[in-house]
């Protein structure tokens, strides 16, 4: 390894220089290198830095301090090595296309490392902590050779937070540093405040690929060979061989779910894959509403949602995962530890989110696995309602909407889509024109209702209310959801998902669960969220959607609203509350041009004892696979809902 750089400059009036502090601290005997140094007094941070350079032998170490001259010099070098290529369309924005094997989670190669098997339960991968770190140590030797490692302080959440959740991201990736300063608050601050603590999350990543002296570089180079492990006891990530979104952004799922889950149920909160949204009444009356959906399943267009329902508003907090807190006053409070949007890209355009096209049109986005257009722009499935003439698919490779090229010749890319199912848009939450004002509280928003909602063709209602807490936590545990391209596997599968945590529980699901019934047994009951289970994707006979949905899931949440209030009405069924007849608003409510049919809002609303009574088997089988943790008041609910459908 070749002597360290540090980015950042050093006026000489500062008192700590690179290099003089730590060396001056540091005690005899220290297994640091002596040629190590870093812009920080934090020992633990810098002896942990050191261990990775001895281990992954970098060319060199570069500290990120989140300046914006910093990332113009490394979006300029990754230009250069064509990993990015600059948009005409919009300000200070690239395109990336990764490796085709690596577009999404791969949950298959995830591991949740506890010391002890139990503690990982039955739907989490696990290895022995030792085990799995010698295989990775074995895999991390030499790894980063070649090329230039970055160290990446970062806090999850507003820096002013009375208990800031920091962490350090080791990378070898500068795609992975550049999306990491968009959806995260990244450098100097957060650096200033782990030089104060001792916890700071532990995250190292590598893409995998050493590069031989003078060998080409690849545009994504990745590995064969992924592991992405949490070590919970230890509050460490180690994370090698991909560079993709929620495998190689370790503040992500990595730390904001499985990591901060296990903090969570050690010290009494909540850590969540929920969007916060702010939705205030045509009086002016606001509610904060949380909302779980697994991936691709519509968080981002929730969080932005633009009301067609006159008079009512919408403010959006978060998108994508919430922790939430008691405060003094005995309500639940929700902060979102992000600073960015990684949206799905596909099915995101004027006519379903223009607040994301408001927000990615400033500028300063990260696009991966989307089509290019002839004048320097993007597109994807479902921009437009028709495609360009001409693209270049995410692949490369020319694209048309007919697959034949001018000549007539059949296209290498006909027949396949131009955007990547899972590609994205990275950009700052900030741009978003419709952010509430208070995104960056350090105490964040007290909760009113709390939404559940999977992706499904049958069986689950538009909307319904759960009775109480724990019926809620019931709705959310059954929770089931057609697999989506957000992760590597079978697309369309239904699967059960609770709370939208199935990949993100960072120890056992029924000792989740149980955190989930603790959570409301120490809560005054009347200033408990109430919980509420959504479905914008039932199907008629004909396979089309029953809903409309985007805007118009306005509706649904005006329900939602006034049944905080007491205004709206509801019908008790076997599941759960429903909107009696005419409590849901749908005035003026259109689907292609005509009025939607009273019978239509009925189908999408049905309780159906016989779609029902196929989902007790599935339900039963979920609950037997979680085992002897399963919370007894989750068996007597379901003992309950077979009695309401006439089972027992
Ligand atoms: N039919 C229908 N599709 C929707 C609706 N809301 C979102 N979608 C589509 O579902 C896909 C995923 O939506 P997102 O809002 O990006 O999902 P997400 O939950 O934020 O996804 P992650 O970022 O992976 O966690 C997109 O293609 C959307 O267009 C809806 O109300 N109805
Ligand atoms: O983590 C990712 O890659 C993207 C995401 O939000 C999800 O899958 O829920
Ligand atoms: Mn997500």
């Amino acid at each position: 390894m070749t002597a360290v750089q540090t980015n950042r400059e050093q006026p000489a009036t500062q008192p700590r220089l690179p290099g003089q502090s730590f060396a001056s601290n540091q005690p005899a005997g220290h297994p640091v290198p002596s040629s190590f140094a870093g812009p920080t007094s934090n020992e633990a941070l810098l002896v942990w830095v050191a261990e990775v350079v001895a281990l992954t032998t970098p060319n060199a170490v570069v500290w990120i301090n989140g300046s914006d001259e910093e990332w113009a010099a490394m979006a300029a070098r990754l230009v250069d090595a064509g990993t990015m290529i600059k948009l005409d369309a919009y300000p200070d924005s690239y395109y990336a296309a990764s490796d085709p094997d690596d577009v999404a989670r791969v949950e298959g190669r995830t591991f949740i490392c506890s010391v002890d098997e139990k503690d990982a339960g039955p739907t989490n991968n696990w290895m022995e902590p030792a085990q799995m770190k010698e295989i990775m140590s074995d895999l991390y030797q030499g790894c980063m050779a070649g090329r230039t490692m970055y160290v990446v302080p970062f806090c999850m959440g507003p820096l002013d937070a009375a208990d800031p959740k920091l962490g350090v991201e080791i990378t070898d990736s500068e795609y992975v540093v550049g999306s990491m300063r968009i959806m995260t608050r990244v450098g100097d601050e957060a650096l200033r405040l782990i030089e104060s603590v001792d916890t700071f999350v532990k995250c190292l990543h590598s893409v995998g690929a050493p590069l031989a002296p003078g060998a080409a570089d690849v545009t994504w180079p990745c590995s064969d060979t992924k592991y992405i492990t949490q070590f919970p006891e230890e509050r460490t990530i180690w994370s090698f061989g991909s560079g993709y979104g929620g495998n190689a952004l370790l503040g992500k799922k990595c730390y904001s779910l499985r990591i901060a889950s296990a903090m969570a149920r050690d010290e009494g909160w909540l850590a969540e894959h929920m969007l916060i949204l702010k939705l205030i009444s045509p009086e002016g009356d606001v509610s904060y509403i949380a909302a779980a959906f697994p991936s691709a399943c519509g968080k981002t267009n929730l969080a932005m949602l633009e009301p067609t329902v006159p008079g009512w508003k919408v403010e959006m907090l978060g998108d994508d995962i919430s922790w939430m807190r008691f405060g003094g006053d005995g309500r639940l409070y929700a902060t979102n530890p992000e600073f960015g949007l990684f949206g799905v890209a596909p099915g995101t355009g004027w006519h379903t989110n223009p607040n994301a096209m408001r927000t990615i049109e400033k500028g300063n986005t990260i696009f991966t696995n989307v089509a290019r257009t002839d004048d320097g722009g993007v597109w994807w499935e479902g921009m437009t309602k028709q495609a360009p003439d001409h693209l270049i698919d995410w692949k490369g490779r020319d694209w048309t909407p007919s697959g034949v090229d001018a000549q007539g010749n059949t296209l290498e890319s006909a027949g396949e889509p131009a955007a990547h199912p899972n590609s994205r848009f990275c950009t700052p939450i900030t741009q978003c024109p419709m952010i509430a004002p208070e995104y960056n509280s350090p105490v964040g928003v007290p909760i009113s209702a709390i939404v559940f909602g999977g992706r499904r063709k049958t069986t689950i209602p538009l909307v319904s209310q759960a009775r109480d807490w724990q019926h809620g936590v019931f709705l959310g545990s059954t929770m089931g959801s057609e697999t989506t391209a957000a992760a590597t596997g079978q697309v369309g599968i239904v699967r059960r998902d609770p709370m939208a945590m199935l990949p993100f529980i960072g120890y056992d699901a029924g000792d989740y669960l149980n955190h989930w019934l603790e959570i409301g047994k120490h809560a005054d009951q009347a200033k408990l969220p109430k919980i509420f289970y959504v479905n914008w994707f039932r199907r008629d006979a004909e396979g089309g959607f029953l809903w409309p949905g985007f805007g118009e899931n306005s509706r649904v949440m005006k329900w939602i609203a006034e049944r905080l209030s007491g205004k709206a009405a509801a019908v008790h069924t076997p599941i759960g509350l429903v909107p009696a007849v005419g409590a849901l608003d749908i005035d003026g409510l259109e689907v292609d041009g005509r009025p939607m049919s009273t019978e239509q809002v009925k189908q999408a609303l049905a309780v159906n004892v016989d779609e029902w009574k196929k989902e007790i088997p599935l339900i039963e089988e979920w609950f037997a696979f979680l085992g002897e943790t399963l919370p007894s008041g989750m068996s007597d609910e379901l003992a309950g809902l077979k009695t309401r459908l006439g089972l027992l």
